[in-house]
């Protein structure tokens, strides 16, 4: 039985492009005749029974917007079997028998457990972490690398005018997505992840080698999942005396318009999503993988580890000597 009435929410970290993704739910679902829901606050909101009926202007003037106008929530209630239930019961009652859950990691656990209890959900990739496989890209990561580079031009004009250098925070819960991309884009020396270990006496002694070359200033990027900032910077002026700044970039990288890149991924998943719920799937997480829009089980997705790319981190490595 094909899907009549569905609903839309956003779960998790907010990231760029989750308006851009809910207005292509919502507008792709009324086209295609279908009655279209929106669920506020994320799953708190399914628990709450928070949800209202959508129509073309619900979503107007929303693409360029960052955040979402869902809002979302990170639920711990949700986590459990009677949350769970709730939420799935929540949606019943009002006929809706499918679901698009725009979020990350977490989120996509929580909308396995609702294809579970029986509800025809679809995953779309919404963090700025860009740490769900399956997928080359998640709506928000390029906005975020964006401003990521931004803020390291920024940076590099002033560390060159002091000859220092620079240790910046980024975000990235496990992962080190931002960080390699952000440093490739920006040049930075040095890129510490979690997926790639690393030994910071030879970090410093790289940076001793460097500014004997005639480097003055150099950028350290360093992925939130790695440690703190200031704890990387103290380790280097215990090995060096070199004394780093450090900027953390936090929560300005989850903000502000997201780029063209975002709201495309965003509007071609948005309606991929909705148009193979009514071919009748379910239990999946629609991704992007050189340049074709995939399908694949969402309990797949959940059980597997990202693939780190050492062939651009080996890259920034080697262009940033
Ligand atoms: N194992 C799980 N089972 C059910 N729901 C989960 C699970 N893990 C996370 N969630 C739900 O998804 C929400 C968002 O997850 P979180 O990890 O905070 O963000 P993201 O989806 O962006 O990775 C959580 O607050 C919780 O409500
Ligand atoms: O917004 P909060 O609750 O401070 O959480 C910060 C976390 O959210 C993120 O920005 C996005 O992560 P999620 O997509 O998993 O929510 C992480 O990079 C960061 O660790
Ligand atoms: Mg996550």
């Amino acid at each position: 039985m094909t899907v009549k009435k569905i609903a839309v929410l956003t779960s998790g970290g907010d990231s760029q492009g989750m308006n851009a993704a809910v207005r292509a739910v919502v507008r792709s679902g009324l086209f295609h005749g279908l009655e279209v829901f929106a669920v506020q606050r994320g799953y708190a909101g399914l628990i709450n029974d928070d949800i209202r009926p959508m129509d073309l202007r619900s979503v107007g003037d929303i693409i360029q917007r960052g955040g979402t106008i869902l809002q979302t929530a990170r639920c711990k209630e949700f986590m459990t079997p009677e949350g769970q239930q709730i939420g799935a019961d929540n949606l019943r009652k009002r006929g809706i028998d499918g679901l698009v859950v725009i979020g990350g990691d977490g989120s996509y656990q929580g909308a396995n457990k609702l294809n579970k209890l029986g509800i025809n959900t679809m995953g779309l990739p919404g963090t700025i972490d860009n740490d769900i496989p399956f997928t080359d890209f998640t709506i928000g990561f390029d906005t975020a690398v964006s401003i990521v580079v931004d803020a390291i031009n920024k940076l590099r004009d002033t560390m060159s005018s002091h000859e220092r250098s620079s240790v910046v925070e980024v975000m990235g819960r496990h992962c080190g997505e931002i960080a390699l991309y952000a440093g490739l884009a920006s040049g930075a020396e040095t890129i510490l992840v979690p997926e790639v270990p690393f030994d910071l006496t030879e970090v410093s002694q790289r940076m001793v080698d460097n500014f004997n070359l005639g480097k003055r200033h150099s950028i350290i990027l360093v992925a939130e999942g790695v440690c703190k900032g200031e704890d990387i910077a103290a380790e280097i002026t215990k090995n060096t005396g070199i004394e780093p700044r450090v900027t953390v970039l936090g929560h300005i990288q989850r903000g502000g318009a997201p780029t063209h890149n975002d709201r495309i991924l965003a509007s071609s998943l948005g309606d991929f999503a909705v148009r193979k719920l009514i071919e009748g799937e379910s239990g999946k997480g629609c991704g992007i993988i050189k340049g074709e829009l995939v399908l694949t089980d969402i309990d797949k997705v959940v059980n597997t580890k990202r693939e780190f790319n050492m062939e651009l981190y080996e890259l920034a490595k080697r262009l940033s000597q």
